[in-house]
């Protein structure tokens, strides 16, 4: 499709996107990318501006052929219709709240995740590693940071534990309302790149966007003092340009606050982020040792000679066992959908 118009490059459309496009489809097709998702309804920007268009497809398929925030499509500049969606480098998506048969999609095409967990009381180091194995699944690089810095009396304990995580973790330390604190994430975010941010309610996201953007654009609401958790304020999932002089002029994506990350179909980020302890796992004796009281226990025998963290191990453990758990409904669900051929 020859050079990409200005538009479409601070958007991040690379030779990923355009070798999906054939010259014929170049000529009779628009690329537009998804800014916010709505009822039934897309916000779209591509050579011809920002525009709302329908958010039907040409043909009614599973719940990933929806398009998200961060998809490239496909649209009929007469009709202004969806004719396809390019395929994505990455996709995060998680089940439906209330609902863990059915997925939600969350953005796709995202470089990069912020990690995002405050320093004060709610500081869990589960939890920042459930959203690394998250991370993993989605395809997307990831950084941890850690807000609220002016919060705790030690950060840098905290810094070094989320560090101690992988190996090459990055993990930054911000004041979120600061400016001059946060800039140094506009790095992450370099001219059409795109950074979606994960953590629990009442972190700090909006707040990082809204700093990072220099604005106010995105409300955000103070939490209650005496427990720590965050009211939900975010509710709508939209990309947020970085302008060049606040940041590197790529775009952050601001997620719903999750109040429990539910974990399914990530076995292949649980077996990556917990790499030290699956590689242990291969020297038991028996292949499906559940690592309780069989002979030949490679786990046990690592924890007793001090190579493993009993406290890690139990992590992963949780995380195997959930990730089982809810994929087994997902695939049960499918399984029927396939059978009845029925929709959603
Ligand atoms: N002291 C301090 N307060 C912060 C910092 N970052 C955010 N806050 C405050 O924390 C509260 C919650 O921030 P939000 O940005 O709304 O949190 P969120 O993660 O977007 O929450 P949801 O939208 O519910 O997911 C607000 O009162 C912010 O002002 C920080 O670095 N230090
Ligand atoms: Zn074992």
């Amino acid at each position: 499709m020859g050079t990409p118009h200005p538009v479409l490059a601070q958007l991040g459309w690379t030779s990923f996107f355009s070798g999906q496009v054939s010259a014929e489809q170049g000529a009779t097709c628009l690329p537009v990318r998804v800014l916010s998702v709505h009822r039934g309804r897309v916000t779209v920007l591509g050579e011809e501006g920002e525009e709302s268009i329908s958010s039907r497809m040409p043909a009614q398929g599973a719940a990933e052929d929806r398009p998200t925030v961060g998809d490239w499509l496909l649209i009929d500049p007469t009709t202004r219709g969806i004719l396809r969606i390019l395929t994505r480098t990455s996709l995060f998506k998680r089940p439906t709240p209330g609902d863990d048969r059915r997925v939600q999609l969350i953005a796709a095409n995202v470089d990069t995740l912020f990690v995002v967990a405050s320093c004060n009381q709610d500081f869990n180091i589960a939890r920042i590693e459930r959203y690394l194995v998250l991370t993993r699944e989605v395809g997307a690089r990831p950084v941890v940071v850690l807000t609220k810095a002016d919060l705790s009396p030690t950060p840098d304990h905290l810094v070094a534990a989320a560090r101690a995580l992988q190996a090459g973790l990055q993990v930054e330390l911000v004041d979120g309302r600061d400016p001059a604190s946060v800039a140094r994430l506009a790095s992450y975010c370099g001219f059409g790149e795109t950074v979606a941010l994960v953590g629990s309610s009442g972190v700090g996201k909006s707040t990082l966007v809204n700093t990072l953007r220099g604005s106010d654009g995105i409300q955000t609401q103070s939490i209650r003092e005496d427990d720590g958790k965050g009211r939900h304020t975010t509710t709508v999932r939209e990309m947020h340009r970085l302008t060049d002089d606040a940041g590197g002029g790529g775009w952050l994506v601001d997620t719903p606050g999750m109040r429990e990350l539910q974990m399914s179909e990530v076995a292949t980020g649980v077996t990556e982020v917990f790499d030290d302890v699956t590689a242990v796992t291969l020297e038991c004796r028996f292949t499906n040792c559940t690592h309780g009281d069989e002979p030949g226990c490679a786990i046990r025998a690592a924890i007793a000679a001090g190579d493993l963290d009993p406290a890690r191990v139990e992590r992963w453990d949780k995380l195997a066992r959930e990730d089982v758990a809810n994929s087994g409904v997902v695939a049960v669900r499918r399984a029927r959908l396939q059978k009845g051929g029925g929709r959603r």
